[in-house]
């Protein structure tokens, strides 16, 4: 294979049955070095150290093929192994005990499967074309194979690559939208953190990487970390846990700049202060008169204020109070300046709401930190009141408003614009059948596939309970009806997992196209209308709702 390939993606029965093979032969293999007496012999330490670094591998992958008893005991016998290593020949217990090891290994094998394995469900997935890919490095194939199908039942789009020059390459051509790498690739325990630590190409771009690993220690987790990776994650792979972590890695991805709103009388200071923050890269304005403050907050919508405490029109404790009268519950940063260090003072603006009190002069490193730190928190906190906890979307009210602002941008440019409600169906059954928690990780599937299937300037929220809405500006209605087909489609073949066993889910949705001078409510209401009929009709099917030309008088 070339260093730029993809690897290509196997099916899943073939795969479960290569690995079984593999298994088969791990066990032959051990059984032919129990019986060549290898306590005697001079090669033994390297059929040892071979026979062990194969044990690892199927600790690592045996539970995502559904051996996970299998699993355990590879994991058992290489610390038997290693431990038999160690000490001075002949370990007589230690070597009945690796027999014995090898004897259960056997068994647990012609068993077979024990739990959740490789099934053909959700194998061929469409990949959505809009969504920057995950890349993911691993050279035990099957593995490979196994996370490619799982992250795109999960909704993601994979692209599976065998090493790390291949990964280089990659990235350089397409940047994808966040990386997966095996820590362990090739012979090196570290690896894939030390050719991302020593790479140059990886280095200089901001893609969230994470790291994957049989092992849990200290010494992995912090050549992960001083790779530059965000996350570290251990096999055998919990695949809700890798989107889930996958979904706040990528979401963290947010390249707007933080807005800081300075109000200070001192032209001078004011302007010294604006550049300090707009060469860190902050975006600035600034405002000589506090009295202007109400015109400019809801356009510019600051993450920080930074206030000068003496201003002839109103001082800054005052300017403070009157932002958080305007809005109680918004978390917008409030920094005061002054020349004065005076204690009643700054206790004063303290009260008012403002969040920090720094003395004139400030250092431009200090100040840049205070304001960057502030925003941050500020625009994590808007964000997470703007989302629903659940499932990560936009709530109600959020998702009310934006459709609001996308219809009458599309009715000023004449461009089209639909509307979605996606309804789980028998949701209830779902709750009532496997339990509340399952129900809330079936809605979180959703809400992902909805966020990742979506293109960048389609908006998608959780309107309520089970149903969801997508706002898709610039959209036909025929259009529309297929983006909600292959969901619909994607929703299907997902496997969710119960106490007894796999099971899927559908939804039905209804699409509308805005009319002219139609109000939101009005628009949500016709494709709630469809929705219904799509529930009348048998339920898993997306219905359209009549558009302007043949729409009833
Ligand atoms: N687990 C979970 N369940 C929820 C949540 N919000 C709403 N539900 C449940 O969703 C179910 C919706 O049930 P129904 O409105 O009767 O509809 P349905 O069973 O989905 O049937 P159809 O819509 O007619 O296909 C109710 O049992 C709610 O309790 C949530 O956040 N988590």
């Amino acid at each position: 294979m070339s260093a730029s390939q993809a690897v290509d993606n196997p099916q899943p029965e073939a795969l479960a049955e290569r690995y079984r093979a593999r298994l088969d032969d791990a066990v032959a293999e051990l059984n032919a070095w129990v019986d060549s007496d290898p306590l005697s012999t001079a090669a033994a330490a390297g059929r040892l150290e071979t026979l062990r670094q194969r044990l690892h591998g199927i600790a690592g992958s045996a539970a995502s093929f559904g051996y996970l008893a299998v699993g355990e005991l590879a994991q058992a016998l290489v610390a038997q192994l290693r431990l038999l290593a160690l000490l001075p020949p002949p370990a007589l217990a230690e070597w009945q005990e690796v027999c014995s090891l090898v004897a259960r290994f056997e068994r647990l094998v012609q068993q077979g499967q024990d739990s959740e394995g490789l099934t053909a469900a959700g194998a061929s997935l469409p990949a959505n074309p809009s969504l920057a890919p995950i890349y993911v490095v691993e050279d035990d194939l099957e593995l490979g194979a196994v996370i490619h199908e799982r992250l795109a039942a999960h909704g993601f789009s994979v692209r599976l690559l065998a090493d790390m020059p291949a990964l280089e390459q990659a990235v350089e051509q397409d940047p994808p939208a966040a990386i997966l790498i095996d820590i362990e690739l090739g012979d090196g325990r570290l690896h894939g953190a030390e050719f991302a630590a020593n790479s140059l190409v990886l280095q200089s771009q901001r893609i969230p990487q994470l790291f994957m690993s049989a092992h849990d220690d200290w010494e992995a987790r912090l050549s992960a970390l001083r790779a530059g990776g965000s996350g570290y994650i251990t096999k055998p792979l919990d695949f809700h846990l890798l989107a889930e972590t996958l979904d706040v890695l990528i979401g963290q991805d947010d390249d707007e700049p933080y807005r800081v709103l300075i109000i200070d009388d001192d032209v001078d200071l004011a302007e010294l202060s604006a550049t300090i923050l707009s060469q860190a890269g902050l975006r600035v304005e600034v405002l000589n008169d506090p009295s202007e403050l109400l015109q400019v907050l809801p356009d510019f919508n600051p993450e920080v204020v930074l206030l000068d405490l003496l201003m002839p029109q109103a001082s800054g404790t005052e300017v403070a109070a009157v932002i958080r009268q305007r809005a109680p519950r918004d978390p917008i940063g409030i920094i005061i300046l002054s020349g004065t260090a005076n204690l009643s003072s700054r206790v004063e603006s303290l009260l008012a709401g403002s969040d920090a009190y720094f003395p004139k002069p400030i250092d431009p490193d200090m100040l840049i930190a205070a304001v960057r730190g502030r925003a941050r928190r500020a625009r994590v906190q808007r964000m997470a009141m703007a989302r629903d906890g659940l499932t990560g979307l936009n709530n109600h009210a959020t998702v009310k408003m934006q459709l609001d602002e996308l219809m009458a941008l599309c009715e000023r440019n004449q461009r089209p614009l639909s509307v979605a409600m996606i309804d789980v169906d028998h949701f209830k059954q779902v709750n009532d059948r496997y339990g509340h928690l399952v129900g809330d990780r079936v809605l979180a599937n959703l809400g992902r596939l909805l966020r990742n299937g979506r293109r960048r300037m389609d908006v998608v929220g959780r309107y309520g309970g089970e149903e969801f809405i997508a706002v898709l500006p610039d959209t036909p209605l025929a259009a529309a009806q297929q983006v909600v087909e292959r969901l619909r489609l994607s929703f299907q073949r997902q496997r969710n997992r119960g106490r007894d066993g796999e099971f899927s889910v559908t939804f039905s949705a209804g699409v509308a196209l805005a009319r002219a001078d139609e109000s939101v409510d009005q628009l949500i209401a016709r494709a709630d209308q469809a929705l219904y009929g799509a529930k009348r009709g048998g339920r898993n099917r997306v219905e359209l709702a009549p558009d302007a030309a043949d729409a009833p008088a």
